[in-house]
This record gives structure tokens, C-alpha cells and sequence, in this order.
């Protein structure tokens, strides 16, 4: 884990929203929630796009999993299909090659034999429908496009992925450095405002004191309320 990853992994994904917001930059990732796993995860995107093959069409299953670098968290567009691109196999290789976890807009299978593996996946939800000769990976390490109800972002190869319980929030790569120094200042902030409500300190005056609200301050751009 480099350096920025290593700081925001030791923050959870609230605060990098929150860094993110500051940034005037819309960051988190909606309708996916943790399936298995445990923790904070960060890591570089390496993105797979899926598209729907016509009926009747022969499409396998798709082979980048052995391409994918160590550390990388892999991002897969498959649109929330009705049918799977992430199931135990691919999980069982992810773990051996150290990949840090998966992000899958659509779902995944076999989640009793993922949550076993302990590997971190992230995905609308777990569905068994075969994505075989309903999806073929149409690109990999492209910019993809992922989110539920239409509140969607782009995410690029080498953008950080950083996913907790809480979900997924992507950093682009070239905010980065700004993020790292803002979620330390968010994190700090927190910090103050719960030493001061566990003395006594109401919690309305902590929050002006240390400026918890000001963190929306320029929140201008996207996400929906
Ligand atoms: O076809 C899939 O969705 C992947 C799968 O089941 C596996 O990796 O075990
Ligand atoms: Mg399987």
C-alpha cells in the first residue's frame, strides 16, 4: 500500500466524503453496500466494463483476473444486470494475487464461499444468475461509469478506491494529495469535538468551536441530498 492509501485507510470512508465535499467534488459511490469483508480497504481502481450480449449469443466468462496488479481494487460496470461477474473462483484468485477487494455495480455469487475467503467485496447485492452468454467484458482499464438511480460517477484507472461499512468513495487521482490532507484535518477535527463533548461540553458548542459545520461549506457540486 503506498503512502496516500496507507493515510486514508487509516480514516474510515465518512471522512474522505468529507474531504471530498471540501473539494467541491462528488466522491461516493451509491447503492452498493459491503457483502463480505471486513474493514477499510484502499487501493488503486482497475476497471472492467461489461455490456449485455444479444439472446442466443455465446459470451464466456470473462479472463482479466490474472492481469490485475497486487493492491489494486478491482471496479466492474456491469449496470446492476440481474446476473453475476464476481463469484468464488475469481474471489479465491484475488486473494492469492493480494488484490485488496472488488467493487461490483451489478452482483455477485457464491457469497457464503466469498465471506469463507474473507475477501472484501463491495456490490449491489448477491444474485446467482450466470453472467455467461448474458454479459461480455467489453473493456478493461477504461474509464467506467457506476451508480444506482441514476446519481453515477466515472471511475478511471488509478483512482483510489477507498470502501468501508459504510461504503465506497472514489478518489480521483489527481485529488489525491488534497484529499490526504484534508481528511487528516477532518479526522483531527473529530478528534476535538468528541475530547471536548466526553468532558462535559454540549455537543451544539463543540461543533461551532472546532467548525464541524464548516465542512459543507462548499459543497457545491453533485451527489443528491
Ligand atoms: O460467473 C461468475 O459470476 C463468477 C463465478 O461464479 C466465480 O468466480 O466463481
Ligand atoms: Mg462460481
Amino acid at each position: 500500500m503506498n503512502a496516500p492509501s496507507a493515510v486514508l485507510a487509516r480514516h474510515g470512508t465518512a471522512a474522505v466524503s468529507d474531504a471530498l465535499d471540501l473539494a467541491g467534488t462528488p466522491g461516493g459511490l451509491w447503492g452498493l453496500s459491503r457483502q463480505s469483508g471486513a474493514g477499510m480497504v484502499v487501493g488503486p481502481a482497475f476497471t472492467v466494463r461489461f455490456e449485455a450480449v444479444d439472446p442466443g449469443v455465446r459470451a464466456p466468462a470473462a479472463d482479466f483476473i490474472d492481469d490485475v496488479p497486487p493492491g489494486s481494487v478491482v471496479v466492474i460496470a456491469n449496470e446492476g444486470r440481474h446476473c453475476t461477474v464476481w463469484g468464488d473462483i475469481l474471489a479465491e484468485v484475488a486473494v492469492a494475487r493480494q488484490l485488496a477487494g472488488t467493487v461490483v455495480d451489478g452482483y455477485c455469487r457464491d457469497l457464503d464461499g466469498i465471506r469463507e475467503l474473507g475477501y472484501p467485496v463491495w456490490a449491489r447485492g448477491a444474485f446467482m444468475r450466470s453472467g455467461k452468454n448474458r454479459v461480455r467484458m467489453a473493456a478493461v482499464q477504461e474509464p467506467v461509469t457506476v451508480g444506482a438511480d441514476g446519481d453515477q460517477l466515472t471511475v478511471r484507472p488509478g483512482d483510489l478506491v477507498a470502501a468501508d461499512g459504510s461504503g465506497i468513495v472514489i478518489v480521483p487521482a489527481d485529488l489525491v494529495d488534497e484529499v490526504v490532507e484534508t481528511v487528516t484535518r477532518v479526522a483531527a477535527m473529530e478528534q476535538q469535538v468528541l475530547a471536548d463533548v466526553r468532558t462535559g461540553t454540549p455537543l451544539r458548542t463543540a461543533r461551532v468551536t472546532h467548525g464541524y459545520n464548516d465542512i459543507a461549506r462548499r459543497l457545491t457540486v453533485g451527489g443528491s441530498p
